[in-house]
């Protein structure tokens, strides 16, 4: 992808700008509306990672979500490449084949091979000739560090191994943007490693990813940038060492005290 000149170097790939979101309180046309996104202004730019940390329900999965057209917004931008995908009439298969999203639970669908988990976004989705999306998803089986598990199915694996397959999954259609929710949340802390040294690879490589996670030594690793959301606000943002070992402002401080 070549990103578009500005002035001040290359434009992020994604831009938000005062995004805004907000749910029904309960069921019903009488029903309130809660504010969950309130003005979110971010920026990622290609091949850094940037990770969103904070309370549960400051925010972070609804942002990812709106990202990955998964929510509508109430208000504001969300430019991917300078293309507003918060705009009802954007082409939204073409946004989805440059995003791709990895969740908590892997999401494997348990009567699939590992395999054909992963080709079948590729098979059925972009048309690719079976044998041309085998390949590319062993290719990336192999990149993920399971080469020798294509033909098992879901339940013979490990949740490490299994939340990599999703990884696999996501990375098979080269995506230009990452976007992970929560991918360790639900592993053994033991198994908590080789998904991190896998993200820790792919940042490596340049992969560009934006991450939600609950686990602040997750964020100190992963992170270029980590932002802070309170209250589907920014916070404050940085990098890892500012937001995490001198944070500026007292809410920052007190979420991370809350966690020791
Ligand atoms: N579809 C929905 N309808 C109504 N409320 C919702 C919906 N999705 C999310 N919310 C509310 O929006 C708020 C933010 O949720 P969100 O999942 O984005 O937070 P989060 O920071 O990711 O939390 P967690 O860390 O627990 O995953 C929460 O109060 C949640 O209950």
């Amino acid at each position: 992808m070549i990103a578009r000149p500005t002035p001040d170097g290359p434009a992020p790939l994604l831009r938000l700008r005062d995004v805004r979101k907000t749910f029904p309180t309960g069921p019903g046309r009488r029903a309130g509306r809660r504010t969950v996104l309130d003005g979110i202004d971010l920026d990622v730019d290609e091949h850094r990672c940037v990770v969103l940390v904070g309370s549960s329900g400051s925010g972070k999965s609804t942002l990812l979500r709106v990202v990955d057209l998964l929510e509508d917004v109430d208000d504001g931008q969300v430019l991917l490449d300078g293309v507003d995908v918060a705009d009802p009439w954007v082409d939204a298969d073409a946004v989805r084949a440059r995003l791709a999203m990895v969740f908590q639970s892997y999401n494997l669908f348990p009567h699939l091979s590992v395999l054909d988990n992963v080709t079948l976004a590729p098979r059925l989705v972009h048309r690719r000739p079976r044998s041309d999306a085998e390949d590319a998803g062993r290719q990336m089986l192999a990149r993920v560090g399971l080469a020798d598990k294509a033909a098992s199915y879901p339940d013979q694996l490990s949740g490490g191994e299994q939340q990599r397959a999703a990884i696999a999954r996501a990375l098979v259609g080269g995506p230009e943007l990452l976007l992970l929710d929560e991918v360790t949340s639900a592993l053994d802390p033991e198994l908590v490693g080789e998904v991190l040294d896998l993200l820790l690879d792919l940042r490596a490589e340049g992969t560009t990813m934006l991450v939600a996670t609950h686990e602040m030594d997750f964020a100190r690793q992963v992170a270029d940038e980590v932002v802070f959301l309170h209250d589907g606000r920014v916070h404050e943002r940085g990098t890892p060492a500012e937001v995490l070992d001198a944070p500026q402002r007292e809410r920052t401080r007190e979420f991370l005290r809350r966690l020791r």
